[in-house]
């Protein structure tokens, strides 16, 4: 079995104010180990929706999500959440980064919560942090950092536990084009170097073109996009 994920016939619904809209009405969807996945759609398409439920940061939803063959919703919330933080890295379109640690205590943390030892931890970092470009802005906080600069931290964030996948909504949304290229081909090289798996939410057509797979999110379905 060579899916990282399979997702099949997942469905989510939001009611407000007595009014009911279908947000994902049948997903379908394999990314396989060594696969970067886009996932274009306009805005309100239902993106973020279906990457927090592929996330387990989510209920509410019909249909099934199965993650290195562990499915979801058979699994307790210890379970999912061990899931979570073994199998899968996260990036946000805003870093979320720590203020008051530097690029290096921001990558460590996540392999701390996991028990790796400091010291191997802290060289993880420095060595993530290198391959993207940041071996001189080690101890610097967020807020010395260009906001490239600040997505990389969060990329290498995602990576630090050696995912299999990595769930990215938007990640370069914040930045101006030629930053989002250059960021979005570092995490694209660092993902393939590292030997894990992507999924990628975006609404630029430019940059899911980079991946080696997209598909579109369009009236609560998937369609496969030729690029
Ligand atoms: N918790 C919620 N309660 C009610 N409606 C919600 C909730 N979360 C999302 N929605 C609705 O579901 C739809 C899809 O939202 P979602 O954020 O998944 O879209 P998106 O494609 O990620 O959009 P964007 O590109 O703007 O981030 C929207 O109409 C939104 O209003």
């Amino acid at each position: 079995m060579n899916d990282i994920l399979a997702v099949a016939g997942l469905k989510r619904s939001f009611t407000q104010g007595g009014v009911t809209i279908d947000v994902l009405r049948g997903i379908d969807l394999a990314v396989a180990r060594g696969e970067i996945v886009a996932l274009l759609g306009p805005s309100g398409s239902g993106k973020s929706t279906l990457l927090q439920a592929v996330g387990l940061l989510e209920g509410g939803f019909e249909g099934s999500i199965r993650i290195l063959d562990e499915e979801a919703a058979q699994l307790s919330g210890d379970e999912r959440t061990r899931l979570r933080r073994d199998a899968l890295g996260f990036v946000y379109q805003f870093h979320h980064l720590l203020p008051d640690f530097n690029a290096t205590e921001n990558v460590m943390l996540p392999q701390m919560v996991r028990d790796v030892a400091d010291a191997v931890a802290r060289t993880r970092a420095a060595d993530l942090l290198t391959s993207l470009g940041l071996g001189h802005r080690l101890d610097h906080r967020p807020s010395q950092l260009s906001g490239g600069e600040q997505q990389r931290v969060a990329v290498a964030r995602a990576l630090a536990n050696r995912p299999a996948l990595v769930l990215a909504d938007e990640p370069t949304g914040n930045l101006d084009e030629r930053t989002a290229d250059i960021v979005i081909d570092e995490f694209i090289r660092l993902v393939r170097e590292e030997g894990s798996s992507a999924l990628v939410a975006t609404h630029n057509e430019r940059l899911a073109a980079r991946m080696d797979r997209v598909v579109r999110l369009s009236e609560g379905v998937l369609v496969e996009v030729a690029v």
